[in-house]
């Protein structure tokens, strides 16, 4: 009981808070794709009542632009340990029973073969022609099977409702005049933001 909780703690908070920084960092990088967002919000809010989960139905472009934002500032690049049961091939390699094994989850998300210029920072990239959110099977921040994060949808819900709600008050842009750099380095198993300085402007 007791290290279950320590988990959910362990793996909940940094994941999140990380996540909602690489956003606000992007957000300050990329001010026109800031703007679209907040004209989404607009449209649905008015900007003067709260984003709830309802609205994101009416909200592509935001969806979109945090489906980029995770797939390209993965948080969790590289899966933790899992044991293989039994013997058993993957990709033509030999596995041993208890052979220690994790996934290098960010080479999926920069695949040629899944995604057009993978490096290039693009939320319409999601954007299917009717308006609708596109699926990638190489998106998988937060792994996949048995194992997959357990917390996959408060982790989507609060990112978006933390998202939606701070954009719609403030204004997020880059500390001072030089240009900006978004760069990660990992930290324990979570990609964290080198530099994470923005300014926030109340609109
Ligand atoms: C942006 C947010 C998050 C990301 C990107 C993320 C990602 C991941 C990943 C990649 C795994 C490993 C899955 C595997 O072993 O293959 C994982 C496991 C896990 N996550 Fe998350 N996570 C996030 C938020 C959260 C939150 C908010 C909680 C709890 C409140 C949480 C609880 C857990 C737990 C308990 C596991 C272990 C599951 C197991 O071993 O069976 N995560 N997460």
């Amino acid at each position: 009981m007791v290290q279950t909780i320590i988990d959910i703690f362990a793996a909940g908070t940094d994941t999140i808070g990380t996540l909602l920084i690489w956003t606000f960092l992007f957000m300050a990088k990329y001010p026109d794709i800031q703007n679209k967002c907040r004209e989404e919000i607009k449209q649905v809010t008015n900007l003067n009542i709260p984003v709830t989960m309802e609205d994101k139905q009416h909200m592509t472009y935001v969806a979109a632009t945090l489906l980029e934002i995770h797939r390209i500032a993965i948080v969790s690049p590289i899966s933790p340990p899992h044991a293989a049961e039994v013997d058993t091939t993957l990709g033509g390699y030999d596995i041993p029973k208890n052979t220690v094994v994790s996934y290098m989850l960010i080479n999926a998300h920069f695949d040629p073969n899944y995604w057009d210029n993978p490096k290039e920072f693009r939320p319409e990239r999601w954007i299917g022609e009717n308006n609708e959110l596109k699926k990638n099977d190489a998106f998988m921040p937060f792994s996949l099977g048995p194992r997959v994060c357990p917390a996959l949808a408060l982790a989507n819900t609060e990112t978006f409702i933390t998202f939606t709600n701070i954009l719609q008050k403030f204004q997020l842009v880059k500390p001072d005049e030089s240009p900006m750099t978004i760069d990660g380095r990992q930290s324990g198993i979570t990609h964290v933001p080198v530099n994470d300085n923005i300014r926030a402007i109340p609109l």
